[in-house]
């Protein structure tokens, strides 16, 4: 593909992404798998060009509204390219290439591409929440919880986030997982506080390589296994992830058991569920099974009561930690959303609870960065069930406190949230 016939696709995708309610990447799957014929590398390319303008949505927004020009996805990528370098003239160029590439610019679309000559993307005027690039909604909250450090945080949070691989010790260890990447031209080093972790330099696809397929490695971010490093499940305990999804945290923690034991996966999503027995069997998992709930009272979670040594919930939440990969879920996240997912991690936790045995522990998680979804839930909580206690976090010096709280800036990770909270005897 010509870098415009590129331009053209980007275009194409964004205008899709815009004009749907989905998540940016449910339509970017799609969008490719329609088009066969944009191979891996402009796939990529693409992808690059629409990323950049989703991580600057507000800015770019707020920067053609100043001049008085409508927000079209041509005008949202033309003025990315600009405050990446790229000269207007370049742009009409890359607008008039020919058959492949998008039609050329109209003379109105050209005279407000000459108004951005000589300005970056930051302007003195732009508000708050358009600097940080989120919700104005959010702004209050999130100043609340970062204070001075906000600008920093959200900076971090709105960067391409670093490709993780959690080493499954069932079937190898760390420096021979590092090795047999080597051997497939993978580069990788182990990462800062997971004893799994390994971080991938750049942009690598992994997916395809024998040692992926093989169950050697798996896809997880730093900080989700350090949630799962929370559980301290251990062989021979009966352990449950009441909130398993397609099984990422699952997969870590059955690792720590060793195969001995019994681990439950839960969730009320039946595709979700069925994606996990895939990565299951690929990492040797044997002593994992799954349960569909029943949405709410389920019959099997009251059956079950008080018969797991750990029981993990990692509540479905705002996902606000996880923007580094989803910049296009901040423009959809609402206050009712917060208000709605609050109610419902209270209404889980109220279900999974049962499941703790008498000394216990219950390990409450979120890839949230706000405080009503991670201090102020377990804070209710624990004021609803006495029987529990928050238990001192188990990891590396630098994260030890009451809660695991960890953020792409402090370190590195995805924004995350842990409480361990121990049933009394
Ligand atoms: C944060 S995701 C889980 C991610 C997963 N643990 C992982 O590590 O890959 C939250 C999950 O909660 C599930 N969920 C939503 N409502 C639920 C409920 N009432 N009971 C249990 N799980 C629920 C969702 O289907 C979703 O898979």
């Amino acid at each position: 593909m010509t870098p415009a016939g590129q331009l053209a696709a980007a275009i194409d995708l964004l205008a899709a992404i815009e004009a749907d309610g989905r998540p940016a990447d449910a339509i970017a799957n799609h969008f490719f798998r329609t088009r066969r014929f944009i191979g891996a590398g402009d796939r990529r390319e693409v992808s690059t060009l629409v990323w950049g303008v989703l991580r600057a949505r507000r800015h770019l927004g707020w920067w053609l509204q100043h001049f008085g020009a409508p927000e079209t996805p041509r005008l949202l990528l033309a003025v990315q390219a600009i405050f990446s370098g790229m000269s207007v003239h370049k742009i009409s160029m890359a607008f008039a290439a020919g058959r492949y590439g998008p039609p050329p610019l109209q003379p109105e679309e050209s005279i407000i591409l000459e108004k951005f000559a000589g300005h970056t993307l930051e302007h003195p005027n732009m508000p708050e929440a358009v600097k940080y690039e989120i919700p104005d909604w959010l702004l209050p909250r999130l100043k609340a919880q970062f204070g001075p450090a906000l600008e920093a945080e959200m900076a971090a949070l709105n960067q391409p986030a670093p490709l993780d691989l959690r080493v499954n010790s069932l079937k190898t260890t760390r420096e021979a997982a590092i090795a047999a990447l080597a051997r497939e031209g993978l580069q990788a080093r182990p990462s800062q506080f997971s004893p799994w972790g390994l971080r991938l330099a750049g942009r690598q696809s992994i997916t395809q390589g024998k040692a992926f397929q093989d169950g050697l490695v798996e896809i997880q971010d730093e900080g989700s296994q350090l949630i799962a490093l929370q559980m301290d499940a251990k062989p021979g305990m009966r352990v449950v992830d009441y909130c398993a999804g397609a099984g990422g945290k699952t997969l870590a923690i059955a690792m720590t058991m060793e195969n001995k034991g019994h681990i439950v996966a839960c969730d009320t999503s039946a595709p979700r569920l069925e994606g996990a027995i895939k990565r299951l069997r690929r990492a040797g998992v044997h002593n994992a099974e799954q349960h569909l709930l029943g949405e709410p009272g389920d019959k099997w979670t009251k059956r079950q009561a008080g018969k797991f040594d750990r029981v993990l919930v990692d509540a479905p939440c705002t996902g606000t930690g996880t923007w580094r990969r989803n910049p296009d879920a901040r423009t959809r996240l609402s206050e009712t959303d917060l208000k709605e997912l609050v109610a419902k991690q209270a209404m889980i936790l109220d279900q999974a609870q049962k499941l703790t045995k008498p000394g216990g522990k219950l390990v409450y998680a979120t890839c949230s960065l706000l405080s009503d979804e991670n201090e102020a839930q377990v804070e209710a909580f624990l004021a609803r069930y006495p029987m529990f206690k928050p238990v001192e976090i188990e990891a590396p010096e630098a994260l030890r406190g009451k809660y695991l709280r960890l953020s792409p800036r402090a370190h590195g990770t995805d924004g995350f949230f842990a409480a361990v909270l121990a049933r009394d005897p």
